[in-house]
This record gives structure tokens, sequence and C-alpha cells, in this order.
């Protein structure tokens, strides 16, 4: 009997946003609705396979052009794709991946202005096929973002940025969930974290029964 396919989420948004909060709540919503049987990768962009976290450290504190940066993010997510992605998706896993392509078009393309054109084509070259089956949005205004993060941790290179970048992130994000509206679902982040993880319930609900 052939496998059936596994499926892609992807979780975005600008830092802060409060993404990574959510993951394990759907990580542990997926085991105790999605049947006993159901394999979870949980995995993240950049990064996820020993090269790519290797890839990570570097763009994620070195200074670059913008070019190398972009091309480091693809570089990182072809080998993440061949060897954790594409394996999973096939033996029937389900991924979780903190962040995707949709990233490197907000920021890349938006927030340092790589021309999309040449987004485009990376995406086209890397994964001409590949897409996450859905993507959570987690939409915040920068202020409420920056509170978040100041709270947190230090800050790496992408969270140094200032307003300008992230408001041009934001727009990015907001127009690729505009391009797809099928995938993607977007999620008021200014929302209690009960309400968000409700309103989750009920978007895996629905698409533990598609
Ligand atoms: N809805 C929310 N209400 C209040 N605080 C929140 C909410 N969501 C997340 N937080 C808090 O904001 C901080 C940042 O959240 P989180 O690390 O999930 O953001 P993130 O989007 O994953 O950021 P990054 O991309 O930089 O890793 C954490 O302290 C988290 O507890
Ligand atoms: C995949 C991807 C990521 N980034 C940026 C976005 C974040 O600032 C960092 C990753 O940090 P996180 O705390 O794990 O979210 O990397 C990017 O600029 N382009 C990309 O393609």
């Amino acid at each position: 009997m052939t496998q059936q396919r596994g499926k892609f989420i992807s979780f975005e948004g600008i830092d802060g946003a409060g993404k990574s909060t959510h993951i394990g709540f759907v990580a542990q919503f997926l085991r105790s609705h999605g049947g006993a049987d159901i394999e979870l990768v949980t995995t993240r962009e950049p990064g996820g396979t020993p090269l790519g976290e290797k890839l990570r450290d570097l763009l994620l504190h070195e200074k670059m052009h913008l070019e190398t940066e972009a091309l480091l993010m693809f570089a990182s997510r072809r080998e993440h794709i061949a060897q954790v992605i594409e394996p999973a998706l096939a033996r029937g896993a389900w991924v979780i991946s903190d962040r995707f392509t949709d990233a490197s078009f907000a920021y890349q393309g938006g927030g340092r202005g790589m021309d999309r054109a040449k987004m485009e084509a990376l995406e086209q070259w890397v994964h001409p096929h590949l897409q996450p089956d859905l993507t959570f949005l987690f939409d915040v205004p920068l202020e409420v973002a920056r509170a978040r993060l100041d709270a947190t941790r230090s800050l790496d290179k992408f969270e140094q940025e200032q307003a300008d970048f992230f408001a041009a992130t934001r727009q990015e994000y907001l127009r690729r969930a505009a391009q797809f509206p099928q995938r993607f679902r977007i999620i008021d982040s200014t929302q209690t974290i009960a309400a968000i993880q409700l309103q989750l319930s009920g978007m895996l609900q629905a698409e533990l029964s598609a």
C-alpha cells in the first residue's frame, strides 16, 4: 500500500510575534487529536540540519551582503528539504517548521529590499514543487513585538534592526498572505495566549478533518 504523504505546516511572523510560544501547543494538539500513530517532526529555519545550524549561527551573527544572506538562507533550506522535510513528508509524518521561505520574502525581500524577482527565482530553483500546506502568520504591531523581545533575551542581528525594517518585513508577510490565501491563516497575535490557542485548535481540527 502507498504511504499517504504527510502535511507541512509553517509558522511565521516578525521577531517577537509569538510563533515559538505556540509551536509546542500545536504539536501537543496534533498528538492528542491526530491519532496514536501520527509522527510529528518539529524543526526550524534557518537550521534544522547540522549544516543548517552552522549556517544559522553565521546568519544570525555575521554582517554580510544582502544577497549573500539570501543565498545562505536558501542553501540552509536546500539541505533542510533534502535531509529532513521531504523524507518526513514521504513517510507520512507531519512537519512543523518554525519559518520557511515566506521568511526569506519578508526579511530579505521586504526588510532588506532584495529584488522580488531574484527571491522568486531562488524559490523556483530550490523548491519548485514544495510549499507548506498550512502557514500560520502571527501578526502583531511592531511595538508589541519589540516589547515582548526586550523582555526576554539578548538580541541577534535581525532582532536589532530598526522599526522601518520590521514595518517592511510585516508588510511583505501580509502581501504573501494575500497572494496565497488558501494556505495562510493570519492570527491576531495581540490576543491573549489562551485566545490564540483556542483559535489554533479550531483551525487544526479543520485541517485534521480535511
Ligand atoms: N499572545 C501573547 N501575549 C503576551 N505575551 C506573549 C504572547 N505570545 C508570546 N508572548 C511572549 O512574548 C515573548 C516572545 O514570544 P516568542 O519567543 O514566542 O516569539 P517569536 O515570534 O517566536 O520570536 P522569535 O522569532 O524572535 O523567536 C515570550 O516571552 C512570550 O511568552
Ligand atoms: C528562515 C529565515 C529566517 N530569517 C530570520 C528571521 C529571524 O530573525 C531569524 C531566525 O530567528 P528565530 O528566532 O528562529 O525566528 O532569521 C530570515 O531573515 N530569513 C529567512 O529565510
